[in-house]
C-alpha cells in the first residue's frame, strides 16, 4: 500500500544575479492511498507525472508531508523502499548498466542469490521467459529498443519488487513492442503504478490519477478520469 500524506515537492532555482534562490512548487500537496493493483497516472507534458512516480520509490523526496510504502517512510527508509519498489524508466538505457543482458539480470539477483552460477542460471531462465534467450550474451547495445525495454523490465522484476512503478515504459516503443510490454505488465501479480500517455492503458487500470499543473485534479474510475483528462486537454486551459 502506498500512502501520500500532503506530499509536496519543490525545487530550488538559483538567482543568476546572486539574489536568494526561488522555491518553486513542482507537485502537491498530494494526499492519496493507493491500494489498487493497477494504477495509471495521466497528464500533459510537464504536469508532474514523473515527479509523482519518483516520489513513490524515494527518487524524489517530499519537501513537506510524507510518502509511505507498506509503512516504510521514503525519507527515513530509502534503501528499504527502493528494494520494495522497482522503477522502470522511459528510456531503458537509463537503467541498463551491465555489458550483456545475462549480466544485467544477474546483477539484480545479487541480494537474493549468493551463488554466481545459480544467479546466471536464473538470469538465463528469466530472459528465456520473455523470449530473449538468444540475446542473453549479446552486447546490450545490439538489442533493439523494444528488446532493451523488455530487458530493463526483466532486470527490475528479477529483484522481486512488491510494487512496480513505470514511467512511460512504452513511449519509445513501436506498436508491437508496446503490446509486448503492456501484456507483460498486465500479467504481473504485484501492484503496478504506470505513468502513461496511452489512454487505452489508462482505461484498463483499476484507478486513474489525472495530474495537471502539479496537482492531482481527478482521481478514481478510469472512464471518468480519462473523460476528465480529455476535457482538460480540449478546453485549451493548458496553453
Ligand atoms: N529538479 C527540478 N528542478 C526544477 N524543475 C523541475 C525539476 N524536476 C522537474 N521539474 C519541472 O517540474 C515540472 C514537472 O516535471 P515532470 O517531469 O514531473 O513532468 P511530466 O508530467 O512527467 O512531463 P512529461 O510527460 O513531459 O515527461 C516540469 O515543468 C519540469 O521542468
Amino acid at each position: 500500500m502506498i500512502e501520500l500524506r500532503d506530499a509536496l515537492v519543490t525545487a530550488w532555482t538559483p538567482d543568476p544575479a546572486g539574489g536568494p534562490d526561488t522555491v518553486t512548487r513542482l507537485l502537491g500537496p498530494v494526499s492519496s492511498t493507493l491500494t489498487e493493483r493497477r494504477v495509471a497516472v495521466v497528464g500533459a507534458n510537464g504536469s508532474g507525472k514523473s515527479t509523482l512516480a519518483r516520489l513513490l520509490n524515494g527518487l524524489v523526496l517530499p519537501a513537506a508531508g510524507s510518502v509511505h510504502v507498506d509503512g516504510l517512510d521514503t525519507r527515513r527508509d530509502g534503501p528499504a523502499v527502493r528494494r520494495r519498489v522497482g522503477f522502470v524508466f522511459t528510456d531503458p538505457d537509463a537503467q541498463l548498466v551491465m555489458p550483456t543482458p545475462v549480466e544485467d539480470v544477474a546483477l539484480s539477483l545479487r541480494r537474493t542469490v549468493p551463488d554466481a552460477d545459480e544467479r546466471e542460471r536464473r538470469a538465463r531462465a528469466a530472459l528465456a521467459r520473455v523470449g530473449l534467450a538468444d540475446r542473453a550474451d549479446l552486447p546490450v547495445h545490439a538489442l533493439s529498443g523494444g528488446q532493451r525495454q523488455l530487458l530493463a523490465l526483466t532486470s527490475v522484476l528479477a529483484s522481486a519488487p512488491e510494487v512496480l512503478v513505470c514511467d512511460e515504459p512504452t513511449t519509445l516503443l513501436d506498436l508491437r513492442w508496446r503490446t509486448v510490454v503492456d501484456d507483460l505488465l498486465a500479467a504481473l501479480s504485484q501492484q503496478v503504478v504506470v505513468v502513461t500517455h496511452d489512454l487505452d492503458v489508462a482505461l484498463r487500470a483499476d484507478r486513474v490519477l489525472v495530474v495537471d499543473d502539479g496537482r492531482v485534479v481527478h482521481d478514481g474510475d478510469p472512464h471518468e478520469a480519462v473523460a476528465a483528462y480529455r476535457a482538460l486537454m480540449t478546453t485549451g486551459a493548458r496553453g
